[in-house]
């Protein structure tokens, strides 16, 4: 019987590309007092109004574009990382995944690894940047669950990787194995991580400074350029810059004429960087008068990736497994 559980936590993501469902995992995304800081009686009505009316119908448009027969990309990469991890590891260890909002549930799969008999288990939020709107509250989910049992399991969680050399060496081989691939030289290559309100980064959280070392390493590992933008805006409040969105379509009057895109803050493609890169970026890309563009896969599943978190993890079961 294992006794270590290794839990991979992802974002979330709704459980079909419908309003329904949409509405559903939206109502408890935004209402997580990390993710949206706006004191919950003004933030509710707003909410549950004009957002929650609205936006569930556009974005299932969107999820309907890069949905796939097996279900939501960001779950199926994530399941698919567990999957390629599990045949890393012994039978000791025993591999779950869940998402932060929707289903598989934190508290659901903490269930299973418990029932399996896992006293001990690794906490793995997949985020290379921490922040408070994606590693904290993954954390606080768990910490939330293990307030409901007698019988705690141990718990180890896994540092922001933002700077680990095996990161940034996952980043490079991928991304040098996609250009290779392509049938064009980029002009330009850009890295564009999710955005956050500049707010937060006042208020102490570390994720634009980790962004941007990420980016500082790549650009050394890679020996070349890396164009740091942040994208996926929500609401009014400023957000960190430079925008994605307004950076691709000011690049081909500069005379950039074809660019490569990579989201080396996205453990797993989503709708993020399938649809808001790969689609909409894309569009604003070539109607600016742009060449060729191409979205740079994230690590997924791949084979640096399954390398890097086999490291990653590995270090956290040090003195658990033998
Ligand atoms: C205030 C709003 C938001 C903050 C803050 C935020 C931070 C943040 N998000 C990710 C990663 C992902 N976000 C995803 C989707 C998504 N994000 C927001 C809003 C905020 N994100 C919304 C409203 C949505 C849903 C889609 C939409 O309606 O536009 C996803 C993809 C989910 C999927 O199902 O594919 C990811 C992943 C990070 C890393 C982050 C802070 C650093
Ligand atoms: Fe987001
Ligand atoms: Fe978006």
């Amino acid at each position: 019987m294992p006794r270590i559980g290794v839990l991979l936590i992802n974002l979330g993501t709704p459980d079909a590309p419908d309003a329904g469902a949409v509405r559903r995992y939206l109502a408890e995304f935004l209402s997580d007092p990390r993710v949206v800081e706006i004191p919950q009686w003004l933030w509710q009505p707003i909410l549950r109004g004009p957002i929650l009316l609205t936006r569930p119908r556009k974005s299932a448009h969107a999820y309907a574009q890069v949905w796939t027969k097996e279900g939501s990309p960001l779950a199926v990469n994530t399941r698919d990382v567990a999957i390629a991890l599990q045949g890393r590891f012994g039978s000791e260890v025993m591999i779950d995944w869940a998402m932060r909002y929707g289903n598989p549930s934190i508290a659901s799969r903490l269930a299973a690894l418990d029932e399996a008999g896992c006293d001990r288990i690794v906490v793995a939020p997949l985020y290379p940047q921490y922040c408070g709107a994606t590693t904290a509250t993954a954390v606080d989910c768990v910490s939330a669950a293990l307030a409901k049992m007698r019988a705690q399991p141990a718990i180890r969680t896994l540092p922001p990787y933002f700077d680990d050399p095996a990161y940034i060496e996952a980043l490079k081989m991928s991304v040098q194995r996609q250009l290779d691939a392509l049938d064009f030289e980029p002009d330009l290559l850009i890295a564009s991580f999710h955005g956050m309100p500049e707010r937060t980064k006042t208020l102490g959280d570390p994720y634009h400074e980790q962004s941007l070392e990420t980016a500082r390493l790549l650009t050394q590992a890679l020996g070349r350029d890396v164009r740091v933008t942040f994208q996926s805006r929500f609401g009014r409040a400023k957000w960190l810059g430079p925008a994605t969105d307004e950076t691709l379509k000011s690049l081909p009057p500069k005379g950039v004429r074809t660019v490569a895109v990579l989201t080396p803050g996205f453990s797993a493609d989503c709708l993020e960087t399938l649809e808001e890169i790969g689609i909409r970026g894309r569009d604003d890309f070539l109607a600016a008068g742009g060449q060729k563009f191409a979205h740079l896969p994230c690590l997924n599943a791949s084979p640096e990736a399954i390398k890097l978190y086999k490291n990653l993890i590995g270090r956290e079961l040090a003195g658990w497994v033998s």
